[in-house]
């Protein structure tokens, strides 16, 4: 094993053991600890409320859309009955099986997901848009970081296309200097923007979750020109919101995924 690798595994093993959040979803049959992100998410913004259609970017390996199968179905029969498909759940990566969850092997970055996921809607557009995307790290932190905001933008570009006017939008982000950057950009497009640290978030990791809330179906910002639109905004800090900021950074996104 590679000494990073090493590090990482007995830092999660020790994590694991005396975490609640990872007995807790062991407990209760989650497939990660990060279902209970969403959740502390819920708690205080109420994400859920009178949605029928949700979508799950970057789902794997399925925490988020069992919270979401949870949530959105009445009852066990509704949740089995494949008439009429409340949760879709989209990733590079293949996923097991959750009741009430369309699964789609795929980018988020490509047209043909967003029209897969359309289809399953039956071209209705969605309530709520989470995102949890972590792309691979390299280990380089300025291209990670890169990489990562180029992950958020495509959330944002698919969920443009597919969220209703007046929906919810929930993204994964890991803290960094363009913080004003990314709020200015969701401003465009959601009346509301916070962003928060759930309390099961680890205070080691540099992730945070930004949720826009009332989505403008007709605002007119091109997201691929956005950046250049917005550069002028990035250097004034006052404008950000946060509700809560954690001061230790380090970039990490160790998930615990449960193996049952
Ligand atoms: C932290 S995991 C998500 C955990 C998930 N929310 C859960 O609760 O089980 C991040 C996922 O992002 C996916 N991902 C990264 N880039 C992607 C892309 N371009 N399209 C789809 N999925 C992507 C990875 O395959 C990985 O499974």
């Amino acid at each position: 094993m590679k000494l990073e690798k090493k590090r990482k595994f007995f830092k999660n093993t020790l994590y694991s053991k005396t975490d609640i959040y990872y007995r807790k979803a062991k407990e209760e049959g989650y497939r990660a600890r990060s279902a209970y992100k969403l959740l502390q998410i819920d708690d205080e913004f109420k994400i859920f409320q009178n949605v029928t259609r949700a979508v799950d970017l970057c789902s794997a390996p399925g925490s988020w859309s069992q919270v979401l199968s949870n949530k959105l179905y009445k009852s066990d029969e509704e949740r089995k009955s494949t008439d009429q498909l409340r949760v879709v759940s989209v990733d590079l990566q293949e996923m097991a099986p959750i009741d009430g969850v369309a699964i789609i092997q795929g980018d988020i970055t490509t047209q043909q997901t967003l029209d897969k996921i359309l289809g399953v809607f039956k071209g209705e557009k969605a309530e709520l848009v989470v995102s949890d995307g972590a792309p691979d790290v390299t280990g380089f932190h300025e291209i990670d970081q890169y990489l990562q905001a180029q992950l958020l933008q495509a959330a944002l570009t698919i969920t443009q296309n597919m969220l209703r006017e007046g929906g919810i939008f929930v993204a994964k982000f890991f803290k960094s200097s363009d913080l004003s950057y990314l709020y200015v950009m969701m401003k465009q497009i959601f009346r509301n923007v916070y962003v928060v640290k759930p309390q099961s978030s680890r205070a080691s990791s540099a992730e945070a979750f930004v949720i826009g809330l009332s989505f403008i179906e007709n605002s007119s910002l091109v997201l691929s020109d956005s950046m250049k639109t917005l550069s002028s905004y990035a250097h004034n800090p006052q404008t950000v919101s946060i509700k809560e900021e954690n001061k230790e950074e380090e970039d990490e996104d160790d998930d615990d995924v449960l193996t049952f």
